[in-house]
């Protein structure tokens, strides 16, 4: 049986890698759930697929998971530390969905345990890259690319010298107002963004879908994960989300990943790696479907583009200060108190404060420098979002 822990468990890819696990549960011991806010559907699920361990990140919380779990023999924890000592816990194969920078730390730590890392969590390559794969090297570990787009490379990639590609281009499906007049951006609401017209995701990443943060993390992540230089990855808008990924090699051949927009796809490809197994996702009517689109991004319209090839170029802990500020943008545009078209402003201006910050970008990249360089840019986006008020 393969030991699986879940970091992540109750959002958009945990219960979708949870889907498939219960589909085959004889063939998994699950070690590990992880949460945060959402208790019930964290034991239940741990109560459904007999994990050691359920863990929640919010300490406040603990009470209310033990109690949940209580007479069912399954431990309940809390809090970062609890999150550290699952992740520790040996296991064959670990799934990091949690959402934002707060996954990069559970992450490193499966790797250091020689764990197979099934990576949704972008924010992990995007803020320490070069850590995140040293780190799997050493300790022997494979890191397994999730999001669709990283997916579909890999898959174009099977059996390829990385000599012989030329280029990577990622789709991006424009995000909620891909079609709206760009004088009309100043208005959009927290609801408008959070509804992709393709994929059912969490809020924080459609949200950054419609902002193209999404994809600006995805060029980063494309950078870090397969160790191409910027200027091979290109970004084409294809609204329908049906081709994931394209790879160009340097006969002039084209290699695209076409599938439904269904993220057990991913998932399941990283679970079943280097095999392929059935899975249970709709099949691709291309004759039914009968056109698909494609054109280059607008910058104008999608600013964060231009901000993933600056911190390319910058390169250090600048990864980790654009996501913080990016995450401290998000928060204020869903709270109400940044608008939509500022959240790019706020992050080009950190990246800019926190260059000033003798020592910060260019310190060396290990766990404590990254959580310093993304504590100061939340201060400095903090106090940019304040000041535009
Ligand atoms: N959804 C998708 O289709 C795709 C997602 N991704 C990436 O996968 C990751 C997860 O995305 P998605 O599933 O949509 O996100 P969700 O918001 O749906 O789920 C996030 C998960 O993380 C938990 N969580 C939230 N904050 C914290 C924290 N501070 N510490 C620990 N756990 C926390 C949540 O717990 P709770 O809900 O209980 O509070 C939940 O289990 C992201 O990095 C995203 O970019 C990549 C490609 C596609
Ligand atoms: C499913 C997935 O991988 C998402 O990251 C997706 O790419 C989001 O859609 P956008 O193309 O709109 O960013
Ligand atoms: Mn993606």
């Amino acid at each position: 049986m393969r030991r699986v822990s879940i970091f992540g468990a109750t959002g958009s890819i945990g219960q979708s890698t949870i889907d498939l696990i219960a589909r085959d549960r004889d063939a998994f011991n699950v070690v590990a759930l992880t949460g945060g806010q959402n208790i019930a559907l964290l034991a239940t699920d741990a109560i459904r697929l007999g994990a050691d361990l359920a863990v929640t990140a919010q300490e406040a919380l603990y009470s209310e998971l033990k109690a949940a779990l209580s007479g069912t023999g399954i431990e309940a924890a809390a809090g970062a530390a609890a999150l550290a000592e699952a992740a520790a816990r040996p296991a064959d194969w670990v799934m990091s969905a949690i959402v934002g920078a707060a996954g990069l730390a559970p992450g490193m730590t499966a790797l250091e345990q020689g764990s197979t890392l099934a990576l949704a969590n972008k924010e992990s390559l995007v803020t320490a890259g070069p850590l995140l794969m040293r780190t799997a090297a050493v300790h022997g570990a494979t890191v397994l690319p999730v999001d669709s787009e990283h997916s579909a490379v890999f898959q174009a990639l099977v059996g390829e010298d990385m000599a012989a590609v030329e280029r990577i281009v990622i789709t991006a499906s424009g995000g909620a107002f891909r079609d709206w007049p760009l004088e009309k951006l100043a208005d959009a609401t927290v609801e408008q963004a959070s509804r992709h017209p393709n994929w059912d995701m969490g809020q924080r990443i459609t949200i950054d879908s419609a902002s193209m943060f999404n994809k600006a993390m995805e060029v980063i992540e494309t950078h870090e994960y397969f160790g191409v230089a910027p200027e091979m990855i290109e970004v084409l808008v294809h609204p329908e989300s049906l081709v994931h990924a394209l790879v160009g090699f340097r006969d002039g051949a084209l290699m695209a990943h076409l599938g439904v927009s269904d993220m057990r796809h991913a998932i399941g490809y990283a679970l079943n790696w280097p095999d392929r197994d059935h899975l249970p996702v709709a099949r691709l009517d291309l004759a039914q479907i009968g056109q698909l689109n494609f054109r280059a991004p607008d910058q104008a319209r999608y600013p964060a583009l231009r901000l993933a090839r600056a911190v390319m170029a910058r390169g250090g802990l600048s990864g980790a200060v654009f996501n913080a500020a990016k995450e401290q943008a998000l928060d204020a545009f869903i709270e109400k108190r940044l608008k939509f078209i500022d959240m790019a402003g706020v992050v080009e201006d950190t990246l800019t404060r926190c260059e000033a910050e003798k020592g910060l970008i260019d310190a060396e990249m290990t766990l404590d420098n990254v959580a310093r360089a993304d504590q100061m840019a939340r201060i400095r986006a903090a106090e940019i979002i304040a000041a535009a008020r």
